[in-house]
């Protein structure tokens, strides 16, 4: 510790002490010797192709797996955003699954720009029934996986190097096998998944691949998919880019192999493996809507497509009603999207607290000004917002629960409350000063205040005042020779009165009125709006008053509506020295 020139103490830097936590069992993954590598500095120009696995990866892993009706609806719903390769189950596994693939085919529910997959292990009973199931489909893709990680040969297979790549090609004879005897009239494709390939050696991953290649025999019009999956997220996104494009490098046949990512999320880093893994060369995606999948789940799909869509880059998956999206997995998957997830969450595109709300307000006015002079909508302009990276119309979502007030808003926050839902423009200084009365709403009633409980406390503050002074009639309001003159019917505390007054307007006349009845009013600010456009329209008055004179006088702001606006700006004098002396 050390003392400023000012004599105050600095600060020591904080020291975190040693965690009780047995890290110690854990070891970092080595770095890929990848010196030149090239994905650092490449761009993301274009979408990838995307495979949506949440028929597959993402209902394998659910509490209670989807049933046939539920699977129809969230086959329907990915067809609708723009799937073109939709993984549909694991056929071989259950009648369940088998009998979905076969609803498919049979009842002609696969449009004509779309492929279905289906998942098998490299067992020949489960080949030939996973072939089947793919009978009669216009095409169709099968997908094969082996482990090929070397704790997954010892410990799970119980097999050498040799014999592991002996299950991957034995498994693709097997496949071309069926399909030739099941699959003749199918356009039939291949993928193949050396599995838990990031915790696997690279050139063993790259032999075993290209031995699989030995037999499909890629070509112009035959490619494979090689799908590179980090089944379990093991080290930062920046390794699996190297290992992406360290295999891209080394792998044959490279221009007919589509190399695809199979990303999970184990270390929450699942969307920034993705993005890496297409910077390093990849060509395709495998992943869930909202990240459903094998533990902490596959990749988001969502996320990454509005992640291209925010860089301006066209997702080519439509978005654009988020909300139904976002119903339509939860009901099939029957698990919530959490309230912050990216994009989609319920509260993503909200601002509780106070300087977030007043940028973006200020952000969302600067649009429609904006808009104005251009003579254009907002959803036409150039999408630029404080706080919010994407307009939240683009993905169905309206401005209304952009803003909401809790105990750490601000005036922004209230303002812009008072103005979408109540179509009331507070001055600034009346902002400062309704914020402050909010303020000790939602520290004693603590949760947030919604539009309609906002309204209830601004008329109870401003418009409900009736004593000492009630604006009964204004009986005559006259202009000639640049002078006002006003008479009034006002009640003072209970007793009717008749006042007159003279001034420069209105507002300065009926000030001089009240002074006959004791009442020293200085108007220190004025603001008037139309609230609607019509002939019906209503007008708001807003008026800040110095009420009373020297040290006992009080400066308060007063607001009323009317259908006239003279009157409107009488009544929200009359507010303003009800709040000042009531
Ligand atoms: C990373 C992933 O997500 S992979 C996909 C995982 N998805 C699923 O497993 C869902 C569907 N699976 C199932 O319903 C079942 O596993 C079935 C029906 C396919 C097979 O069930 P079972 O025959 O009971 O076998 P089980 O799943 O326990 O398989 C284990 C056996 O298969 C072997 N095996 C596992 N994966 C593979 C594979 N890809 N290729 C060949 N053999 C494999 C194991 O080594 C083990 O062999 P062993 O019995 O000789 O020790
Ligand atoms: C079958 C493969 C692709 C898989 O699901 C994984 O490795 O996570």
């Amino acid at each position: 510790m050390s003392t400023t020139p000012f004599g105050t103490r600095t600060q020591s830097v904080p020291t975190q002490t040693t965690s009780p936590m047995p890290y110690g069992r854990y070891r970092a993954f080595p770095p890929i010797d990848l010196p030149d590598r090239t994905w650092p500095a490449a761009r993301i120009t274009h979408a990838p192709r995307w495979l949506s696995t949440d028929l597959r990866d993402g209902n394998q892993a659910l509490i209670d797996p989807m049933t046939p009706a539920r699977k129809h609806k969230m086959f329907a719903l990915l067809v609708k955003m723009g799937y073109k390769e939709i993984e549909v189950g694991f056929p071989s596994a259950s009648q369940t699954d088998f009998d979905f693939v076969r609803q498919l085919v049979e009842r002609d529910l696969i449009p004509d720009d779309v492929t279905i997959s289906v998942l098998t292990q490299a067992r020949e009973d489960l080949i030939e029934r996973t072939a089947e199931s793919l009978a009669g489909a216009r095409a169709g893709t099968i997908h094969l996986y082996n482990a090929v990680a070397p704790l997954f040969r010892r410990v799970v297979f119980k097999v050498d190097r040799d014999e592991c790549v002996n299950i991957a090609t034995r498994g693709t004879e097997l496949v071309m096998k069926y399909a030739e005897q099941h699959l003749g009239d199918v356009e039939f494709g291949y993928e193949y998944s050396p599995e838990i390939f990031t915790s696997a050696e690279l050139d063993f991953s790259v032999e075993v691949c290209n031995a699989v290649m030995e037999v499909w025999q890629p070509g112009p019009g035959r490619e494979i998919v090689l799908n590179l999956p980090a089944t379990v997220e093991v080290a930062t996104p920046n390794v699996y880019a190297d290992q992406i494009e360290w295999f891209s490098r080394h792998v044959d046949h490279r221009e007919h192999v589509a190399i695809s990512l199979h990303p999970h999320n184990d270390r929450g880093t699942a969307t920034a493996a993705t993005e890496l893994g297409l910077m390093a060369g990849a060509d395709r995606v495998e992943g869930c809507l909202f990240g459903h999948g094998e533990r902490t789940g596959n990749v988001d799909l969502v996320t990454l497509g509005m992640n291209l869509f925010s860089q301006g880059i066209d997702p080519k998956i439509d978005f654009s009603d988020i909300d139904e999206i976002r119903r339509t997995v939860e009901y099939c998957t029957g698990l919530p999207v959490h309230p912050r997830h990216p994009y989609a969450g319920d509260l993503v595109y909200t601002a509780f607290s106070g300087s977030h709300q007043d940028a973006i307000k200020k952000g969302l006015e600067d649009l429609d000004r904006k808009a104005a002079a251009a003579g254009v909508p907002v959803a036409e302009l150039d999408w630029e917002a404080p706080y919010l990276p994407i307009d939240p119309h683009d993905v169905g979502r309206s401005y209304e629960a952009v803003i909401r007030v809790n105990s750490q808003s601000g005036k922004g926050g209230v303002a812009y409350i008072m103005k979408s839902e109540h179509q009331l423009e507070l001055p600034r200084r009346l902002q400062i000063e309704f914020s402050r009365t909010v303020q000790t709403h939602t520290d004693g009633e603590g949760g947030e205040i919604g539009p309609e409980r906002l309204w209830e406390i601004f008329s109870a503050e401003y418009l409900g005042r009736t004593t000492p002074l009630r604006l009964t009639e204004v009986v005559s309001a006259s202009s000639a020779g640049g002078r006002d003159s006003i008479t009034a019917r006002v009640q003072d505390r209970g007793t009717e009165r008749t006042v007159s007054g003279e001034g420069n307007g209105p507002v300065s006349s009926f000030v001089d009125a009240l002074s006959g009845l004791g009442y020293h009013v200085r108007v220190l600010d004025y603001a008037e709006h139309a609230l609607s456009a019509g002939g019906d329209a209503l007008a708001a008055a807003y008026v800040e008053c110095e009420v009373g004179q020297g040290d006992n006088s009080v400066v308060a702001w007063g607001v009323a509506t009317d259908a006239n606006i003279v009157t409107a700006s009488l009544k929200a004098v009359i507010s303003a020295v009800d709040r000042a002396i009531g």
